[in-house]
């Protein structure tokens, strides 16, 4: 079986030693201009690389899963209980996602494919996701759902237009439905149906009656400008007047993004919260859209780098997936107004023009800003550029063997007189350089997610579209890392150990805002590593150093005490001489982390008396974490919590981890069945609160990790156990501005199902008994 490591390895020993790094064009070239046998074997081995890769859909063994799924979401969804509403509604989500299992598992068998959308379109439209529910009866409709029955689709349609408020698309349905011949009980919600379409229809003329007031929009202040002088650190952002924290900086949108795991986001809008998803039928449900008009938007993309979904290639090349996700959103615009060049060097050094004039040039569109991003791939050392000039050759010739991307280009270019062999090396030139640029300047979009995060659908967790379950909330508890973005104006910002800028996604948009105080003339950082909390000033300067290239010299390396906030978390008392100390190595910093069972006992000594620590009080506390649905064992939970005081000091990173744990551990039992009482309420409050400081300490107030711990101060809130103050509340929401548009309406529905509620009634108790 040949891996891309052996394939790589092989062709490796097939070109020359890189010593002599000119450009991007040119290092490409050295992998086509291989003496006779040598090129013929390099070449076979990335055809046959790809030809492995080849994964055919077994179309009877997807049926039969499909068919098998989608039993048993009817079995569970026709004995679904016409008394209890709560139950009612837990089988209808367990039969939704019974139904997008036989819609994935169906993959490209259409039959199964229609009957898998229209069962859970009935059981989307049942639980109140009219949309989706939509959307599913167009894609049964899409994939040959059978004529005689499509009067039923259509009736759904209908009720879920009614119900979206959609005046125009109800009254086409109901138009199209008076084609139809009706038996008595349809004939009888056309005629409702007819009647909701009359008072819509007056409804909307009232309010159109009603004066429209133009609400101007923001104006965006010009806060910050680029900086183009020369110098080493090429060019910056910088403050033009006082910026406040939290003042908006600029918004960037992107052409251009890549999720990180198969089937977890939209792969056009990014939206994380996906009640619905509809998959690509061709490439094994690795992508995935919110809607049809998403997957619309998407098309061409997609059309080019299905086949390599279907072969599961881009995950096994890291960031060159964005970069060629770069050459085929910009390459149209690169071509366009080029002048005449007839072979790749002249194509090249117009392109390598073009971005030249354009570096000075901020304000450029994104895709001469992408073109003008600095790279380093000059510094990097022979075998990182051997692997990244060998995967844009792979994914060159992938364009070439699996896609039309040549054929288009040529109906699109106006350069028809520039030989196949030629767009090979620029082609595969481009996507290399891409590569090189997206390694440091490219983005990575962190999140709050369910932490079940495929199973948006999970039992028990929602009341209503949107609105979770009391005490449900601590179940988007988890940060992750959804996609690769390029944001080339943001790339314009240098890195500084403490950075000035807190990033809001919304899908492919990002707002930037001043995370502290911007003095006119500062300059404004963004921080490419983890910051001086979270890392040593010697841990920062490797990992600067080996991907970006210079060395650090930022307010934060170059005190006298750089290490002391990391350190600062990391103090310990020794077990033997009990003093304090902090971790002398590296790897010492997260032993807990360490794959090695033996790695905590036999790796950290005492610098002051070189002891061994023994850390028994760990093994302890992680025993009892896997019992605190246990009354008893919570109490010693409790108890052990507060006696690690005496070996972790102030807000140890250990101690906060082990806090998060046992909240989320606590929370998750309770979920489950647990009964917490009084003890428990108020042990964890306390607990509560010294994580929530820890962690703002650490990471700040308006950090994801920050938002996935809010959960549990929400979950304890809102069982009206534990006092928030209004400066609380008001963090609190002020937090959610931080999330993505879909998650945070979960957590403001929350907030307002159940915390805003409850003072609001408390207020009210107070003030009655006040009076
Ligand atoms: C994302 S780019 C920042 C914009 C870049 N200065 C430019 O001119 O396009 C990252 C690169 O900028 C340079 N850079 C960023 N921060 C720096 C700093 N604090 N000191 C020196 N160079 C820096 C490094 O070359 C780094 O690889």
């Amino acid at each position: 079986m040949l891996t891309l490591s052996k394939v790589f390895g092989e062709q490796n020993e097939l070109i020359p030693f890189i010593d002599d790094y000119q450009n991007e064009l040119e290092t490409v070239r050295l992998l086509h201009t291989l003496p006779a046998a040598n090129q013929k074997r390099f070449n076979e081995l990335t055809n046959e690389f790809l030809d492995t890769l080849e994964d055919p859909h077994d179309l009877k063994a997807c049926a039969e899963r499909s068919r098998s799924s989608r039993e048993h979401g009817n079995a569970v969804y026709t004995n679904r209980s016409k008394t209890n509403a709560t139950d009612r509604k837990e089988s209808l989500l367990l039969a939704c996602r019974l139904y997008t299992e036989a819609i994935l598992q169906a993959e490209n068998v259409h039959e199964e494919l229609c009957l898998g959308y229209a069962n859970r379109g009935m059981a989307l439209q049942d639980f109140g996701l009219y949309k989706e529910s939509y959307e599913d009866c167009e894609c049964a409709l899409e994939y040959g759902y059978p004529q005689k029955l499509q009067h039923k689709l259509i009736m759904r349609q209908a009720h879920c237009a009614w119900k979206l408020g959609n005046v125009k698309k109800l009254a086409e349905l109901i138009a199209c439905l008076e084609q139809h011949q009706l038996n008595s009980g349809y004939a009888e919600q056309l005629a409702q149906l007819q009647q909701q379409l009359t008072l819509l229809e007056e409804q909307q003329a009232n309010d159109q009656s009603e004066d429209q007031i133009e609400i101007p929009s923001k104006l965006q202040e010009v806060n910050h400008k680029i900086s183009t002088s020369p110098g080493s650190k090429g060019r910056h952002m910088v403050a033009t007047q006082l910026i406040k924290p939290g003042d908006f900086i600029f918004k960037e949108q992107t052409a251009c993004f890549v999720p990180l795991e198969p089937g977890l986001i939209c792969q056009q809008c990014a939206a994380s919260v996906l009640y619905a998803p509809i998959p690509c039928t061709q490439c094994h449900q690795r992508v995935v859209y919110c809607s049809r008009h998403c997957r619309q938007l998407h098309g061409r993309i997609h059309s080019y780098e299905c086949a390599g979904y279907r072969k599961n290639l881009f995950t096994l090349l890291g960031v060159s997936h964005l970069a060629v996700r770069m050459v085929l959103c910009y390459m149209q615009q690169w071509l366009t107004d080029l002048g005449n060049g007839s072979n790749a060097e002249e194509l090249w050094q117009l392109l390598m023009d073009k971005a030249k004039q354009s570096y000075n040039w901020p304000t450029a569109p994104q895709h001469l800003l992408s073109l003008c991003m600095i790279s380093h791939l000059d510094k990097a050392d022979s075998a990182e550029l051997v692997y990244y000039a060998l995967s844009a050759n792979l994914l060159q010739v992938y364009l070439y063997k699996c896609t039309d991307f040549y054929e288009q280009l040529r109906i699109e270019s106006r350069h028809s007189a520039v030989a196949r062999e030629e767009w090979d090396l620029l082609i595969a030139a481009l996507i290399l350089r891409s590569a090189s640029q997206l390694i440091c300047n490219g983005h990575v979009v962190v999140t709050v997610v369910l932490r079940s995060q495929f199973h948006t659908m999970e039992p028990k967790l929602w009341r209503e579209p949107f609105h979770l379950y009391l005490g449900c909330m601590h179940k988007f508890d988890s940060v992750a890392l959804i996609s690769a973005i390029n944001l080339p104006y943001l790339a314009l910002c240098n890195h500084a150990c403490a950075s000035s800028i807190q990033l809001q996604f919304d899908g492919r948009v990002v707002n930037c805002l001043a995370a502290t105080e911007i003095k006119a003339d500062e300059e404004i950082f963004n921080c490419y590593t983890l910051d001086y909390r979270n890392s040593s000033c010697s841990m920062r300067k490797q990992h600067l150093q080996k991907t970006y290239k210079f060395e650090c010299k930022c307010s934060k390396c170059s005190c006298s005490k750089s290490d002391e906030d990391f350190l600062s978390f990391n103090r310990y008392r020794c077990e033997f001489c009990a003093k304090i100390f902090v971790p002398g190595q590296p790897e010492e910093f997260k032993w807990w982390e360490s794959e090695s069972e033996l790695a905590p006992q036999s790796t950290i000594n005492c610098s002051k008396c070189q002891a061994k620590q023994s850390f028994t009080w760990f093994e302890l506390f992680r025993d009892i974490l896997a019992l605190c649905y246990e009354q008893q064992q919570r109490r010693k939970a409790y108890k052990a919590f507060a006696e690690l005081d005496t070996w972790l000091l102030d807000y140890h990173n250990l101690k906060t981890q082990l806090a998060q744990q046992l909240i989320a551990g606590c929370l998750t039992a309770k979920a489950d069945g647990a009964t917490w009482d009084d003890i428990d309420y108020t042990q964890l409050s306390r607990i509560l609160d010294y994580l929530l400081a820890s962690v703002e300490a650490q990471h700040g107030a308006n950090s994801m990790t920050y938002i996935s711990n809010l959960t549990y101060l929400m979950d304890l809130t809102a069982f009206g156990k534990y006092k928030c103050s209004s400066e609380q509340l008001k963090a609190m929401r002020a937090a959610f501005n931080y999330l993505p548009p879909d998650t945070k309406q979960i957590f403001v529905n929350y907030y307002n199902d159940f915390i805003e509620q409850r003072y609001a009634a408390n207020g009210k108790a107070n003030a009655n008994a006040n009076a």
